[in-house]
């Protein structure tokens, strides 16, 4: 009985402090804009700035978000990113007027200057294999095959009992495509890369950019594929932002979810 109630403490001990870590981070931050430090900011899409919806075409934007990252972005003096799984034409679509640094489809895609063009930077699939990955499609009825030119998303919102299904079928093809593919779990939805690719490996080469060097990179973001992005931003000083979800829990989380990171950008952009 003593070691159950000393674990459970030590439970919620360790609960206490890691959200107490998690909003003083946040509060940072705030503090480091405020008092005009150099921060730069990568923002992660679904699941951040958006609230999670049923299909990928279903998303609801607000209608102030695109005038209000751009307020963001000229504060931050063009320090502001979006790092997505999204292809940059569709995040481009949904924040019409306002266009942005980027990284797409996890950093398959890149837009180094918001004025620039979007580079592809993986090489096509190989036709076999995007053949195979359509088999397993309909194989299993309820999953949706999204075709983002730099990656492949198979997703089973629809379908959440298929997940293992899923991933058991994706496993047989590692062995005959040694080399070709990697896969990254996301929010019921499996992504195939080509190998290499990640949004950590694409926040540390936009972190490179004028606007972006030298600055204290905050990755904001509720994903595992946001994770590698974690690492990256305090592997260069700076900080990594969970937003509870589907993924992240409240103790470990900065924010409840988008509604609180949109709060949070608005508080920024009028410190
Ligand atoms: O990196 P993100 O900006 O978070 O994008 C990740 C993926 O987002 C989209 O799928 C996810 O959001 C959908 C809409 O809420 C949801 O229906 C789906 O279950 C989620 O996985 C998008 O379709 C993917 O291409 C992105 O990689």
């Amino acid at each position: 009985m003593t070691q159950q109630l000393k674990t459970s403490a030590t439970y919620s001990e360790n609960a206490v402090s890691s959200e107490e870590h998690a909003i003083a981070a946040r509060k940072t931050v705030e503090r480091l804009i405020a008092n005009g430090e150099p921060v730069a900011l990568f923002l992660d899409v679904d699941g951040t700035l958006l609230d999670v919806a049923l299909t990928p075409s279903t998303v609801h934007v607000p209608t102030y978000l695109p005038k209000l990252l751009d307020e963001i972005a000229e504060r931050l003096h063009g320090a502001l990113a979006i790092v997505t799984g999204r292809p940059l034409e569709e995040v481009d679509r949904l924040l019409h007027p306002a266009k942005f640094v980027a990284a797409g489809v996890h950093g398959g895609q890149m837009r180094l200057s918001d004025k620039g063009k979007i580079e592809t930077l993986t090489p096509g699939f190989n036709p076999e294999l995007v053949m195979d990955l359509k088999k397993i499609v309909e194989d299993l009825p309820g999953v949706v095959y999204e075709d983002k030119g730099s990656g492949i998303a198979l997703h089973y919102r629809l379908a959440p009992e298929l997940q293992s299904s899923l991933l058991m079928l994706l496993e047989t093809l590692v062995p005959k495509y040694p080399t070709e593919f990697s896969i990254c779990e996301g929010r019921k939805v499996v992504e195939v890369l080509p190998v290499g690719f990640s949004k950590g490996r694409a926040l540390r080469k936009l972190a490179t950019l004028p606007a972006f060097a030298n600055k204290i990179p905050v990755m904001v973001g509720d994903d595992i594929a946001d994770v590698d992005a974690f690492r990256a931003a305090e592997d260069l000083g700076g900080f990594g932002l969970k937003v509870q979800g589907e993924n992240f829990s409240e103790s470990e989380s900065s924010f409840y979810g988008p509604s609180e990171v949109l709060d949070w950008l608005q508080k920024i952009a009028n410190i």
